[in-house]
């Protein structure tokens, strides 16, 4: 054991030992257009968007997937939305700024739940969420999706949902459709999105989806970002 008055390594003050997630926290609230973002969806995703194309790699939907799924929302007008993965908070305040925006401005009746295994993670979500004024649609819920879907489900909080995106571990992606499946909330019509099926792929879901005589399913190309990628968002329509 280390002696009492034994100090830890100093680490030194320009070091920084911030995550990507801190470091993308940091660079939004020192920003100078920061008043500007307050209240303003669009305009917090524009500043992610200009911190992520910064970086080699960067895990949220970006601007073309991002646009695309708005005009699905604007056409679909999902009221009760649940997304598995949250990450910053990104397609969480897109989907609810959408949500909003296709209900004509208010928020009543709408409900996004989006579940989040990481905590610190979830917590930064939950920051920008409120950042954007979305947090009276927008809930993330800390866990791990399966045993989020189930408690939401006997709390009775998901009697029925419109959309689900699925954007967490592809290896879960099949098991917690099938769950979801099971807790009875998709109904003829609810649409199942899953994002990276192409790159970097979830072909066991995939053949899931499109092998299952449930779902009528497609693909719907577009871009990762910043690498500009092709890769497509399968599309699920519950008959
Ligand atoms: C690709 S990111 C989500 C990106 C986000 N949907 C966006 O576009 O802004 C995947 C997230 O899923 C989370 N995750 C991983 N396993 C999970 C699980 N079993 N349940 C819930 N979240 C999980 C990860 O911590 C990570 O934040």
């Amino acid at each position: 054991m280390a002696p009492v008055d034994e100090k830890p390594v100093s680490l030194c003050k320009s070091e920084s030992h911030d995550t990507l997630e801190v470091s993308l926290l940091k660079y939004i609230y020192s920003h100078p257009s920061l008043p500007q973002i307050r209240g303003n969806p669009s305009a917090l995703l524009a500043l992610i968007d200009e911190f992520a194309a910064k970086q080699a790699f960067f895990i949220s939907l970006g601007p073309d997937k991002a646009k695309k799924l708005s005009t699905l929302f604007a056409d679909e007008k999902p009221k009760v939305v649940v997304e598995l993965g949250t990450y910053v908070g990104y397609s969480a305040i897109m989907f609810a700024d959408a949500m909003r925006q296709a209900a004509g401005g208010s928020s009543t009746g709408l409900r996004l739940w989006s579940l989040e295994a990481d905590p610190l993670i979830a917590s930064i979500a939950m920051n920008f969420i409120e950042l954007a004024g979305l947090s009276d649609i927008a809930k993330v819920v800390v866990g791990p999706a399966d045993d989020s879907l189930k408690r939401l489900s006997a709390e009775g909080k998901l009697p029925s949902v419109d959309l689900m995106f699925i954007d967490h571990i592809k290896d879960l992606y099949v098991p917690d459709l099938e769950l979801s499946e099971r807790l009875g909330f998709l109904r003829p019509g609810s649409l199942v999105l899953a994002d990276n099926v192409v790159h970097p792929g979830a072909p066991a879901y995939r053949e899931f989806v499109r092998g299952s005589s449930k779902y009528e399913s497609w693909g719907m190309k577009c871009l990762l970002f910043p690498e500009d990628i092709v890769d497509e968002i399968e599309i699920s329509r519950v008959k």
